[in-house]
């Protein structure tokens, strides 16, 4: 379907595309008489020229962080948006931005994809580390609490740091390449913690638009295309998987929504839906926010989650805030958990980045 995609040469035989005229079209447009033709990667395109249009992702002249890991969503994302941005004047502001975690043979090298990301797009870029603002990396506190639960201090940190290295570039948006796959593990993880106040937001494909920087999903509906764009832009990602997280959380729900997949294909999107879906009772308290008194960071408790774990780390009780156990607790927190018993900033056991 997709033979000639990519290929600089114009394809022998067949329509080509209407509206690069290079490529072989793959696709007619359905629903009208007009011979149009599309081929793979203009509609690829085009799609998410709407995504971004019909959701008001953007406004003119608004400085926009792309979260880059280096990973394929996130250079397809900064490949895309630099585009569309340049084809159709947007007048967007954009910036890379990656949160360096201090993972030896992992995160050192994705870096190096993101820092030639950089010149291949000509997009700025910002890099934050694990070190500089927590004190600790990756390797170190995995050498002092091992294999288990290290993706907990991993996702709360890297949550924070994105939010921090954005501030650091004064930008008015956060985008991350969160595809089809990680949202409806985050819908299934939400359900199986009971972690209703992110049930209800994590399918948006805005985020935290009542907080400092508003956090978007450009690719939320994206289902195994993203990989066949890259391969077809042929562009520069970085494809291995993180080496301390073998024993996620999320890896068993990755696992299960693929033998879910491979039964019913439509299964994904069903979960996505289920969480569209989903609302609240007016029974259910939610949690309050309010700001970290040791850091300032968005809480809904006194402390905020990447204080506790760092107050752990640094006292020697790495255990300190991992699962159920809150020590810093305070009187209202007590309140909110005898009410509904959710767990507002409960321990993220997984390896991706949750919103
Ligand atoms: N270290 C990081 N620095 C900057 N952004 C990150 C980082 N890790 C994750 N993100 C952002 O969060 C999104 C989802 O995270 P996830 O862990 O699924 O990424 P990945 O699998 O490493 O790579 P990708 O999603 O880019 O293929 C990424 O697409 C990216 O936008």
């Amino acid at each position: 379907m997709m033979a000639g995609e990519g290929s600089a040469a114009k394809p022998r035989g067949g329509r080509l595309c209407t509206i690069c005229n290079t490529r072989r079209a793959a696709l007619k447009r359905p629903k009208t008489l007009e011979q149009v033709f599309f081929s793979f990667t203009c509609l690829f395109f085009f799609s998410h020229f709407l995504v971004i249009v019909n959701n008001h992702l953007f406004k003119r002249g608004e400085r926009v962080a792309i979260g880059a890991s280096g990973g394929k969503d996130s250079t397809v994302l900064a490949y895309v948006l630099s585009e569309l941005n340049n084809r159709h004047d947007y007048g967007l502001d954009l910036f890379l931005l990656s949160v360096d975690e201090g993972i030896t043979g992992y995160r050192d090298d994705s870096l190096e994809t993101v820092k030639r990301n950089e010149i291949q797009y000509g997009l700025p870029l910002k890099v934050v580390s694990y070190k500089e603002l927590y004190g600790w990396t990756m390797d170190e506190i995995v050498k002092l609490i091992g294999l288990k639960n290290n993706c907990t201090f991993c996702g709360v940190f890297r949550r924070q740091a994105l939010d921090r290295g954005a501030t650091l570039l004064k930008v008015d948006k956060l985008v991350t390449g969160h595809n089809a796959d990680d949202i409806a593990e985050t819908v299934l993880l939400n359900i199986l913690r009971g972690d209703i106040a992110r049930l209800s937001r994590c399918t948006s494909i805005t985020t935290g638009e009542d907080g400092p920087i508003p956090r978007c999903k450009p690719f939320k509906e994206d289902l195994n295309i993203l990989f066949t764009y890259a391969y077809f832009k042929k562009l520069d990602y970085f494809s291995t998987e993180c080496i301390y997280s073998p024993n996620a959380y999320r890896g068993f729900a990755r696992e299960f929504i693929k033998d879910l997949e491979r039964i019913r294909p439509r299964a994904i999107l069903d979960i996505i839906q289920s969480g569209e879906d989903f609302r609240i009772s007016t029974f259910t308290k939610m949690p309050e926010q309010g700001n970290c008194e040791r850091c300032g960071y968005i809480s809904s408790q006194k402390w905020c989650k990447a204080c506790v774990l760092l107050e752990g780390l640094n006292r020697g009780l790495p255990k300190m805030g991992i699962g159920r156990t809150r020590v810093l607790d305070n009187e209202r927190d007590k309140d909110t958990r005898q009410t509904n018993g959710t767990k507002s900033i409960e321990s993220k056991q997984c390896g991706t980045l949750d919103f």
